[in-house]
Order: structure tokens, then sequence, then C-alpha cells
């Protein structure tokens, strides 16, 4: 089973107007209010793509119920812990440029954490975590250290997706799968990726660390995949771009989804890229058919070191 984990959900509202001008009252005719964090989009890519899997979490409020009823209806297990906090909404503004506002996670009281520890205990071996969103400063790092102990010790693959002071420390956990973009590989290592070349480098030296697999999403450069054995670069497909929150998400749901299934590293990272751009192309995130249209458009190329 597949399990996702978002410490910081939030509601996405995303409005598209034609112009947007700060400080002015802007009216808007097009919104969404779709359920958000980045391991709550995984969920729902990886059930797009025919994978049955449970989010894990903290969600409160009348917004943490939108969020779980919503996943409900998309036949989403959710196994949320409640918090006494309203589940954050975060506005996506659509315009000539993408303007975003995320507001702050949740404070998550000890107890609640060692709830969310508990949960875990009951994953098995082979089972997948997907550890995906900020993760709040307010949770200790000791926390985050223990999830993937406990990982470590299931056989559970651990999968991450997030950034900040926590993302430095579980990288030393060397977790099976990281999805860094250029920006968050760069933020590791205190240092800016203008490159492939560049991007190839840096994802080597986790690996060295003991990052087993690891994907550099590069926006509409596509992404590269770096292991012991394989380095891979992908060129994505073009197409118009509608609204690329949720891309990275996808791109990881992708290659979960295929991965997971037996299929090897190129078949899934092709999968990935395929995934990460039929959601870019759209408003909502990715269908199976969208991803199965551009999978030809993925250009792979193996690189040697
Ligand atoms: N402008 C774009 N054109 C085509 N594909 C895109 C575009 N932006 C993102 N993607 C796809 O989504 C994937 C993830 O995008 P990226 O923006 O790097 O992730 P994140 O949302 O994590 O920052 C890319 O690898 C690519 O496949
Ligand atoms: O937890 P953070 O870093 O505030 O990000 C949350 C936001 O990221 C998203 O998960 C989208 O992530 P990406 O665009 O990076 O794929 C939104 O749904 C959500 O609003």
């Amino acid at each position: 089973m597949i399990y996702t984990c978002t410490i910081t959900p939030s509601i996405d509202y995303t409005t598209y107007l034609s112009s947007f001008l700060p400080g002015e009252l802007n009216r808007t005719k097009e919104v969404y209010y779709y359920p958000g964090g980045k391991g709550i989009n995984v969920s729902r890519v990886l059930k797009r793509l025919g994978e049955d899997n449970t989010a894990l979490g903290f969600v409160g409020g009348f917004t943490g119920e939108y969020i779980k009823h919503f996943l409900e209806q998309e036949n989403i297990k959710t196994e949320f812990i409640d918090t006494e906090e309203i589940t954050r909404i975060n506005v996506k503004i659509k315009a000539d440029q993408e303007t975003e506002l995320n507001g702050p996670g949740p404070m998550i009281a000890e107890h609640q954490q060692q709830e969310l520890l508990s949960k875990l205990q009951h994953l098995q071996k082979g089972d997948w975590l997907v550890l995906a969103g900020s993760l709040p400063e307010t949770i200790p790092l000791s926390f985050y250290k223990e999830i993937a102990n406990l990982c470590r010790q299931l056989g559970i693959k651990i999968v991450l997706d997030t950034s900040g002071p926590a993302f430095n420390e579980l990288v030393k956990e060397r977790p099976f799968l990281i999805k860094p973009n250029e920006h968050e590989l760069g933020d590791l290592f205190d240092t800016t990726i203008s490159s492939k070349e560049e991007a190839i480098h840096y994802a080597k030296k986790l690996n060295e660390l003991g990052v087993e697999n690891i994907i550099v999403s590069l926006g509409g450069d596509g992404a590269i995949f770096v292991s012991n054995d394989t380095i891979l670069e992908a060129k994505a497909p073009k197409g118009k771009v509608v609204n690329t929150v949720g891309a990275g998400d996808s791109l990881l749901s992708g290659f979960i989804s295929s991965y997971a299934k037996g299929q090897g590293v190129p078949t899934a990272f092709r999968y990935g890229v395929a995934s990460g751009s039929a959601t870019a192309f759209q408003t909502d995130l990715c269908k199976k058919e969208d991803v199965e249209a551009l999978i030809d458009q993925v250009q792979l190329k193996s690189i040697k070191e």
C-alpha cells in the first residue's frame, strides 16, 4: 500500500484573471477550490493513475472537512488526525503571471505527533510513505527523524518531497527517493543551480550521501534522474501551460505508480515527466488519459559520466 503524509495541507483557492492589479479591486469569474498540499496532490494523482492509497496528515475546521469530503468523493482513503486549527487556504492567482500566497502550517501538539507515529507503526514491509509538503519548524527535527527511523525498521520505502531545515536533516536518513526542484536542490547545498550539469553534480552528491534515487525537476525543461548506476535526462513535452501547481507532485506520483508496478526506472521516469506536464497543461491535476497522450513526447537520454 502507498501512504502519503501531508503535515501542512491547504485548500488551493485558484483563480484565473486576464490581468491582476496589486493594490486595486480585482473581480474574478473563474475560481476553483482544490484540496492541496503536496502529499494530498500525490494521493489524488496516484488514484487517477489507478493506485489505491491512503492519505495521512493533519486537517482541521471547515476547510479540513472540505478536504476530507473531496478526497472521499474521489475514493481516496483518508486517515487524517484532527487539529484544533482551521486548515489554511492558499491563494493561487493566475493572470499574466502566477502569484501564490501560501499560509503557515498548523501547530501540531506533542500528542498529535505521537498519534501520527502510532498510525505509521501499522505500516507493513514493502509499503511506501510519501512525506511531502512543507514541514513546520514548530515540530522538532527529532520527530521527522523518528519517522525515518521507523520506516527503516519496518522496511518501508520513504519518499521525500519537501524543503527547509527538516529536509536537510532527512536526506541524511537515506530515503529511497527524493524529488527536489532545482531551487530546493540548490538550497540543500547553499548554492544556486543554473544548469543541467550542476543539477547532476549535486544530485550525485546526494546519492553518495545514501539517497538511493534522486529526481531533480526542472520545470519546462523536464527532469534529471540519478541513482548509483543510472543518470537519465528527460525533456518535457511542449504545450500551453495553464496551471503548474501540483506539477512536481504529479511527476512524483507518475514515477511511483509505474515503479510500484515493477516497471523499470526509465519507464517510470518517462511516465512521471509526462504526468508533470499533463498537470501543467490544465487547471486541475492530470488524469491517466492525459498522461498517456503525452508519453511518446517525453524524450529520454542516458548520460554517461
Ligand atoms: N512549462 C512546462 N512545460 C511542460 N512541462 C512542465 C512545465 N512546468 C512543469 N512541467 C512538468 O512538471 C514537472 C515538475 O515541474 P517543476 O515545476 O519542476 O516541479 P515543482 O512543482 O516541484 O517545482 C516537470 O519535470 C515537467 O515534466
Ligand atoms: O507546503 P507548501 O510548501 O506551502 O506548499 C503547498 C502548496 O504546494 C502545492 O502542493 C503544489 O506544489 P507544487 O506546485 O510544488 O507541485 C499546493 O497544492 C499547495 O498550495
